[in-house]
C-alpha cells in the first residue's frame, strides 16, 4: 500500500499554473485530427507548434480510494471557425465521474455519453459543472483573449480513454457563427 502523505499546494488564482509542480503541455500538433477543419489547422500548424491547453497530473495514487486534482488552463483561440479545446476523453473506468470548478474565462464544458445523448454547460468564474460517470468530456474555451481556468477532482482509479475520441470524434462541435459560440452537428462524425 502507498503511503501519501498530507500535502499542500500552490494554484494561481488569475492564470491557474502551480509554483510546486510541472504542467501537462499540449500544443497544437498534438490535436491533430481533432478540429473539424483540417486545412485550417494546417495552416496555423505551419506557423507555428501553439500552446492550446496544460494541466496538472498531481501524482496522487490511481486508486478509487483517492481524488486526482488540479488545474486545467486552455488557452484562447480557434482552428478555423472552431474555438480552442481539450482532446476531450471518457473515463477508462466509464462509469466514475469528475468535477470542474471555473476560477476564470468563460467556455464550455462539452459532454456525450455513448448511447448518443449530449449536453453542454457553461464555464463562468464560480459555476461548477459535475460530469457524471458515462460522460466524455471536453473543456472548450469562447472567450477571445483569457484564458479558461478550471480546477478538477476525479477517482484517481479513473484513467483516460482517448482511442474512442480519437476514432469518432464528438458529435458536437462549439463553433462561432456571427461572432458568437454556436453548437453544431460534426460534419465528421465518424460513429
Ligand atoms: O485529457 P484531455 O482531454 O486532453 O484534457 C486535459 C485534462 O483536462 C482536465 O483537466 C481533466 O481533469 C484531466 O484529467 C485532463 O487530462
Ligand atoms: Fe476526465
Amino acid at each position: 500500500m502507498t503511503t501519501v502523505f498530507p500535502s499542500l499546494h500552490e494554484f494561481n488564482l488569475n492564470n491557474g499554473l502551480s509554483s510546486t509542480r510541472e504542467p501537462i503541455r499540449r500544443t497544437l500538433s498534438k490535436m491533430k485530427g481533432m478540429f473539424h477543419d483540417e486545412a485550417a489547422f494546417e495552416a496555423q500548424l505551419a506557423n507555428g507548434d501553439s500552446l492550446l491547453y496544460e494541466f496538472y497530473d498531481m501524482g496522487v495514487p490511481d486508486s478509487e480510494k483517492d481524488v486526482a486534482y488540479g488545474t486545467s488552463i486552455t488557452y484562447p483561440g480557434k482552428v478555423g471557425d472552431e474555438y480552442h479545446m481539450t482532446k476531450g476523453h471518457f473515463h477508462t473506468v466509464i462509469d466514475t465521474a469528475e468535477v470542474y470548478y471555473c476560477l476564470r474565462g468563460h467556455g464550455y464544458m462539452m459532454m456525450e455519453t455513448p448511447e448518443g445523448e449530449t449536453k453542454w454547460l457553461e464555464f463562468l468564474p464560480g459555476k461548477a459543472v459535475y460530469v457524471p460517470g458515462r460522460w466524455a468530456h471536453r473543456s472548450i474555451n469562447v472567450h477571445p483573449t483569457e484564458p479558461l481556468v478550471t480546477f478538477f477532482a476525479f477517482p484517481g482509479n479513473a484513467g483516460h480513454d482517448y482511442g474512442t475520441i480519437e476514432s469518432k470524434g464528438f458529435r458536437k462541435l462549439m463553433v462561432e457563427r456571427d461572432g458568437k459560440p454556436t453548437v453544431i452537428d460534426n460534419p465528421r462524425w465518424n460513429g
